[in-house]
């Protein structure tokens, strides 16, 4: 039986919205079992999440392949749904891979990029998915472009709220334009980041990601909870602390021998989603046959 695994995203990382993404040691895994007479996918992840051909990864397969046999799919996801983690780009790019697995497509790792924007709408959500790592990535409507590049030493430690926020409902509070002054600081930010990144120096990096204000401002008054964390991870020695993907979740970036003592200290105040200690994920999609 082949196996499909996809790792979590966490995008933004502050100033690169639209852009800048990691992806995560945490992971969907869709295993292809025997053909059937109608697709039928076995999971735990209730029953708001369709078991037929309507659920969102054989969706996906569809549209690359109407035609495509229907199989017995197996899915296992420790990633939550509708918290910032990328949880529609984990089934878009399982779905994707199902096609491909199944209808033999051949598909390179660019093709899946161009396939995976198109559907999902966001690059810096879907290309660490498949790329593993940092990833920069753009699009301009017509074509991704995406380059991964491994992340410096670092810890991801985790908060993720009891609620779900929709990324639709994260987006439509954004607004139309951003004044020239704000656009220049946080564009600016963020390529002192990557150049951090690249250099290995986690300490830039995460003050960078404190620096923006093309969404995070207007995002706040959903996110109370991300002023609260920043504010003590800052106190207790946090590199940086950001919004991850469209929120609910929220991620302060740690020294990899700190991090324990830091999430003890973070895991003090007072709110009641679940902390995780994460590590970034240095490969994205993977089939293990
Ligand atoms: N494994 C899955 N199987 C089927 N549907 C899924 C799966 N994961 C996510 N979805 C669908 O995607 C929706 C969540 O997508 P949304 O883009 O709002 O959040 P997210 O991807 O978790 O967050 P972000 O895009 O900010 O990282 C779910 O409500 C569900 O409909
Ligand atoms: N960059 C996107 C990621 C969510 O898909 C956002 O923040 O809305």
């Amino acid at each position: 039986m082949t196996t499909i695994r996809v790792p979590a995203t966490s995008a933004n990382l502050g100033p690169g919205f639209d852009s800048i993404g990691i992806a995560l040691e945490l992971y969907l895994t869709l295993t292809i079992a025997e053909p059937r007479a109608t697709w039928f996918i076995e999971h735990e992840m209730g029953v708001d999440v369709p078991s037929d051909e309507h659920n969102l990864i054989i969706k996906t397969a569809l549209a690359l392949i109407p035609d495509l046999t229907p199989h017995h799919l197996i899915m296992k996801s420790a990633i939550p749904l509708a918290r910032g983690l990328g949880s529609s780009s984990s089934a878009i790019i399982a779905g994707i891979e199902l096609a491909n697995q199944l209808g033999k497509l051949d598909l390179t790792q660019y093709d899946e990029l161009q396939i995976a924007v198109r559907l999902e709408g966001h690059p810096d959500n879907v290309a660490p998915a498949i790329y593993g790592g940092f990833v920069t990535a753009t699009y301009d409507e017509v074509e991704a472009d995406a380059i991964s590049a491994p992340f410096p030493a670092a810890r991801a430690l985790t908060y993720i709220p009891d609620t779900e926020l929709l990324t639709s409902a994260s987006r439509a509070i954004l607004p139309e334009k951003i004044p020239l002054r704000a656009a220049v600081t946080t564009s600016s930010s963020a390529n002192v980041l990557v150049a951090a990144v690249l250099r290995g120096d986690l300490e830039t990096a995460g003050r960078m990601m404190e620096r923006d204000q093309f969404h995070e401002v207007y995002r706040e008054k959903l996110v109370p909870h991300l002023e609260q964390i920043r504010e003590k991870a800052r106190a207790v020695g946090a590199c940086g602390t950001y919004l991850s993907g469209a929120g609910p979740t929220v991620i302060s970036m740690v020294p990899v021998d700190e991090a324990d003592e830091i999430l003890g200290e973070l895991q003090q105040l007072p709110l009641t989603g679940q902390w995780l200690n994460l590590a970034i994920a240095p490969a994205g999609l993977l089939i293990e046959a």
